[in-house]
């Protein structure tokens, strides 16, 4: 009943079928022959996608209020049932209020600013032991993985979660993360036919359960003795007060703060992991690039100045991040939304509980809104006022309205330092001689949009 239009849907599967390696694509396909705003069906669930600037506004903006809820993948119903932040189903009180917690703590000007000196430690740890690693093939991912989640568990709990020596516990969590996020977007009988739902078919809610449980043994302990050192009464000043007192204080449990870390270490470690190694990718297959931002980082900045100092000045440099996000946009649907409404989107009708996705990636390939929109051209970005701070429709690598994420000021500041340092200490060089012109892009469609194959580097420190 005034459905946005689509594809014919076959019987009992709908679509779904047309939907199999890369939605992303299939959708944008769909799009160029129905126009920006689709419906597909996928068992007896409606998928509407967005595929344009002006139908992601009309999402993200006009009627924000009743497409801004979230539809749970069965997978991660008893894991995340209710819980806090990326995956509440509404914009209810709770997320609300977690929502104010973390930027206040987190992610707020002030808050960044305090997390300097900590972040900067880690960075000079990833470092010195890349230093070391004279000659042999180094996967960049898990080194990046290793110090974000150090910096996210010091600001979170005061604590080193993982060594960056020892790769096991490293690949651990980052195996149980991903598998997490994988379960979440697995095509599953359970989403598409709900009626089934509590049968668990391809066991993927047990198996989110099991990773949850390992993983929440990570925080779990030092919440225990975090309470134990309050029922003491030992003082602590409020400067050395980290997010796990004030969750506290706020009267969080146990399994709420689990969550609610688990939440913030899959939302901003993969991310930021992903796009570090894309920007690596682009900019060694694209050499020119690659020189003008070493001519760029080695005028504006020393070794010694990096970490203090304000690389949003660094034009080109920035104009590469922005261009990274552009082509290969780390949340290629953004997470999807759900509708808690039935509303009008285009002139067409968006019924209540229809799932939504803001196809990014085809917003970001489509030669309507790009140009040249398939090469690595940061150029585009220099004297333009396009921001990725969810006003310019064309390009919202970090969503936008209400749920849009929280997260960015941090994850700005990390690509940028992370990135900057790779950049101005290092040579890269891939394994065998390996020609970077023909360094393979493919992308693997999931939550995070990643790289098939993950980046293998040489690194040697610049004379
Ligand atoms: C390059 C890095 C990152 C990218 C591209 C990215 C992108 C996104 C996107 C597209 C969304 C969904 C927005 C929407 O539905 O409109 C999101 C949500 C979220 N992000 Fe990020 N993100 C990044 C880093 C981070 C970091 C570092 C954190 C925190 C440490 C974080 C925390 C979150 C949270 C908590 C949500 C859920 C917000 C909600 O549902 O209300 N993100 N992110």
């Amino acid at each position: 009943k005034n459905l946005p239009p689509g594809p014919q849907p076959w019987p009992i599967i709908g679509n779904m079928h047309q939907m199999a390696k890369n939605p992303h694509i299939a959708a944008a396909n769909f799009a160029k022959k129905y126009g920006p705003l689709i419906s597909l069906r996928l068992g007896t669930r409606l998928l509407v996608v967005a595929s344009s600037p002006d139908a992601a506004m009309e999402i993200l903006k006009t009627q924000d209020r009743y497409l801004s809820g979230r539809s749970i993948p069965d997978a991660l119903q008893q894991s995340f049932i209710d819980y806090y932040f990326v995956w509440a189903r509404d914009c209810n009180k709770h997320w609300k209020s977690c929502r104010t917690l973390c930027w206040a703590e987190l992610f707020s000007a002030k808050a960044i600013e305090a997390q300097s000196t900590l972040q900067n430690e880690k960075l000079a740890r990833m470092l010195d032991f890349l230093n070391n690693t004279q000659g042999t093939v180094v996967k960049i991912e898990e080194l990046i993985f290793t110090t974000l989640i150090n910096t996210l568990s010091n600001i979170l709990f005061s604590k080193d979660f993982l060594d960056l020596k020892d790769d096991e516990t490293a690949h651990r969590l980052k195996f149980g993360l991903l598998k997490i996020l994988e379960n979440s977007v697995t095509p599953n009988v359970s989403d598409f036919f709900p009626i089934v739902g509590g049968l668990d078919l391809q066991g993927l809610r047990k198996d989110s359960l099991n990773h949850l449980d390992e993983l929440s043994s990570f925080s779990d302990a030092v919440v225990k003795e975090r309470r134990a050192q309050i029922t003491k009464k030992v003082h602590v000043a409020v400067h050395e007060k980290d997010f796990l007192d004030r969750l506290l204080e706020n009267n969080f449990t146990t399994a709420q703060i689990n969550i609610l870390v688990l939440e913030l270490f899959i939302a901003g470690t993969d991310t930021v992991v992903t796009a570090i190694e894309w920007a690596m990718a682009e900019l060694l297959k694209n050499q020119n690039i690659m020189h003008k931002v070493q001519a760029e980082l080695k005028r504006e900045l020393s070794y010694d100045s990096i970490m203090k100092s304000d690389l949003s000045k660094l034009t080109y440099f920035n104009a590469c991040i922005k261009e990274t996000l552009r082509l290969h946009p780390v949340v290629p649907v953004l997470i999807p939304r759900r509708a808690l409404k039935a509303c009008e989107v285009m002139n067409f009708t968006i019924p209540q509980n229809a799932q939504l996705w803001v196809n990014v990636w085809a917003i970001s390939h489509d030669p309507k809104v790009w140009e040249d929109p398939n090469t690595f051209k940061p150029e585009r970005f220099l004297g333009s006022n396009i921001n990725f701070t969810g006003h310019d429709y064309e390009f919202l690598p970090f969503g936008g309205g209400r749920r849009m994420c929280p997260g960015l000021p941090s994850a700005v500041k990390s690509l940028q330092t992370i990135l900057a340092s790779l950049i101005l200490v290092y040579d890269w060089t891939l394994p065998n001689d390996e020609d970077p012109k023909t360094l393979d892009m493919s992308e693997k469609f999931g939550v995070t949009l990643q790289k098939e194959k993950p980046l293998q580097l040489i690194f040697s420190r610049k004379k």
